[in-house]
């Protein structure tokens, strides 16, 4: 080392994907902070662009509206584990970007291929930044966004599970009517054309359906650390 520097690790990056209520966020938010990474959360950015149409009263149907509206919201991500951010042309959206409309609409907004080719830009770019490493967490952050992650994860669960953790999280939320939604944005997700909801072949396939949090956490996190070793 010149000038007596510390060597230090190379970043790395993690990729977790997987259906709705797997439990990537908690997991992804709570190994980057274990391990000094970066966290990423790209359903939040697709999310935002789709708040952005549903405010400037964009048609989500219509595909071509929304792909020429595509490029014009500015969307910045706070990749802090501990506090995440969001914001939309200088507008924090961390809570608009939740609701029942946006989240009804999110599906037909992001398979068009127009709004995830600026998508996938910003996530490659946010993730060549990260001087430590990154945990990003999506739907296609293993098959097509960073296909050269160190680590990739896929997380899977019932959807009773998924259903059951997601109704947790509402108020007044009925499980039947949350299981039926979750299935439907899930069957979206993976039978679109670009880029769909799937396992990368070098993925390791996580079963949480009777993990706790905390065990998921753990598995994940050996595994982050089992790669570095190897290195
Ligand atoms: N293994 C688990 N066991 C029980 N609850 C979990 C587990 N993983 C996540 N959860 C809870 O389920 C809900 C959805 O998790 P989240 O991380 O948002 O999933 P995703 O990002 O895959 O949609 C959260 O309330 C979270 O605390
Ligand atoms: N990499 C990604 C991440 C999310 N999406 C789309 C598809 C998802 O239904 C929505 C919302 O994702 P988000 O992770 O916030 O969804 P959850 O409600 O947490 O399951 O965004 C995507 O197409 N590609």
């Amino acid at each position: 080392m010149e000038n007596g520097a510390a060597p230090t690790a190379p970043a790395v990056i993690v990729a977790i994907d997987g259906p709705s209520g797997t439990g990537k966020s908690s997991t992804s938010k709570a190994v980057a902070a274990q391990l000094g990474l970066s966290y990423l959360d790209t359903g939040a950015q697709y999310r935002a662009i789709t708040w952005w149409m549903v405010t400037n009263g964009i048609d989500t149907d219509d595909a071509q509206a929304v792909a020429a509206a595509a490029d014009k919201p500015e969307i910045l991500s706070g990749t802090a584990p501990e506090n995440p951010t969001i914001t939309v042309d200088g507008v924090d959206v961390a809570a608009p970007i939740r609701t029942q409309e946006v989240t009804s609409k999110v599906s037909a907004v992001s398979a068009v291929p127009e709004v995830r080719a600026r998508i996938t830009e910003l996530q490659r770019a946010i993730a060549a930044s990260a001087v430590t490493g990154i945990v990003v967490e999506g739907r296609d952050i293993g098959t097509t966004v960073l296909p050269d992650a160190d680590l990739k994860i896929f997380l899977t669960a019932s959807a009773e599970a998924r259903a059951a953790r997601r109704s947790g999280e509402l108020k007044d939320a009925d499980v039947k009517a949350t299981r039926e939604a979750l299935i439907k944005r899930d069957a979206a997700d993976s039978t679109r054309k670009t880029s769909p909801l799937a396992k990368a072949d070098d993925a390791v396939e996580v079963d949480t359906t009777d993990l706790t949090l905390q065990q998921v956490i753990e598995c994940v996190v050996s595994l982050v650390e089992e790669k570095r070793a190897a290195r």
